[in-house]
């Protein structure tokens, strides 16, 4: 594995222009060396602070991106809980990544299918890889330590064939949803965490501290060849007593 870099900024408003310069710079290198930039989108908060940041970026083209998403909530594109419906009000709208490179599920099918579904439009866009390799992916972590939805104590921790998997059972609503698997999670040639808040102290100290043995789904996060950022403000590191790097928002990684 790559070496691990922690970041902590002041705010999530020193974090945001870093992380959008992160996306670009990782899009630039993708494009040069493969024609095309992969991305995955979590929910949560990172759906305001791309779409705050991207978009205001002079001279942006997303017209080679490729967009996925970590996990979704199966729900109509129109509920406000539906992750891709988000992106496309606020981000989709406003860059122009084309339609054929936004990978979302279809939100009509049954969950398993819906899952298989989604299996099948990764495959075709990662032609030849046994597990999509992404550029980039961008996650999240919950006060519990989930990240995609990959959820403490859950047997889908131990998934090591499927890309996409089902589950019916999430413990934080809506119960029904689909989420990339860690072995596509760790074949990312680049994976960024974004953690703001109190509320993550504790859980991101024994993510980064005690690490895979916490057991926290987030942990387990270890890209077997790509690099790993945990992009975190000052209250979600205020546990922490590892080595991090401090930057502003000028800061570029
Ligand atoms: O599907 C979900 O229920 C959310 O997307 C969730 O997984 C979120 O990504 C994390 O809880 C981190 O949330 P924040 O970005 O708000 O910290």
């Amino acid at each position: 594995m790559a070496a691990r870099r922690v970041v902590v900024f002041p705010s999530s408003a020193e974090l945001g222009p870093v992380l959008a310069h992160l996306v670009t710079s990782q899009a630039e290198k993708a494009i040069s060396s493969r024609g095309r930039f992969t991305l995955g989108l979590s929910g949560g908060s990172l759906v305001s602070m791309l779409s705050k940041e991207l978009p205001v970026l002079p001279d942006l083209d997303c017209s080679k991106w490729v967009v996925g998403f970590c996990d979704e909530r199966l729900v109509s594109f129109d509920d406000p809980e539906s992750t891709y419906g988000l992106y496309k009000n606020q981000l989709f709208s406003k860059v122009n990544i084309p339609d054929c490179g936004i990978l979302a599920i279809n939100s009509c099918l049954p969950v398993n299918e819906c899952a298989e579904d989604y299996t099948c439009k990764l495959k075709e866009a990662f032609p030849g890889d046994s597990f999509p390799v992404f550029d980039l992916l961008l996650l999240g972590m919950g006060p519990d330590g989930h990240t995609c939805s990959l959820f403490p104590g859950h047997p889908l921790l131990e998934e090591t064939e499927k890309i996409v998997a089902p589950i019916s059972d999430s413990p934080k609503p809506p119960p029904q949803r689909v989420t990339m698997t860690f072995p596509v999670v760790n074949s990312a040639r680049c994976v960024a965490f974004v953690s703001t808040g109190g509320s993550k102290a504790p859980v991101l100290k024994e993510v980064l501290e005690a690490g895979e043995g916490s057991g926290f789904p987030a942990a387990r996060v270890l890209p077997t060849s790509g690099e790993l950022f945990w992009l975190v403000d000052e209250p979600a590191a205020a546990s922490l007593t590892i080595q991090v790097e401090r930057l502003g928002s000028g800061a570029k990684l």
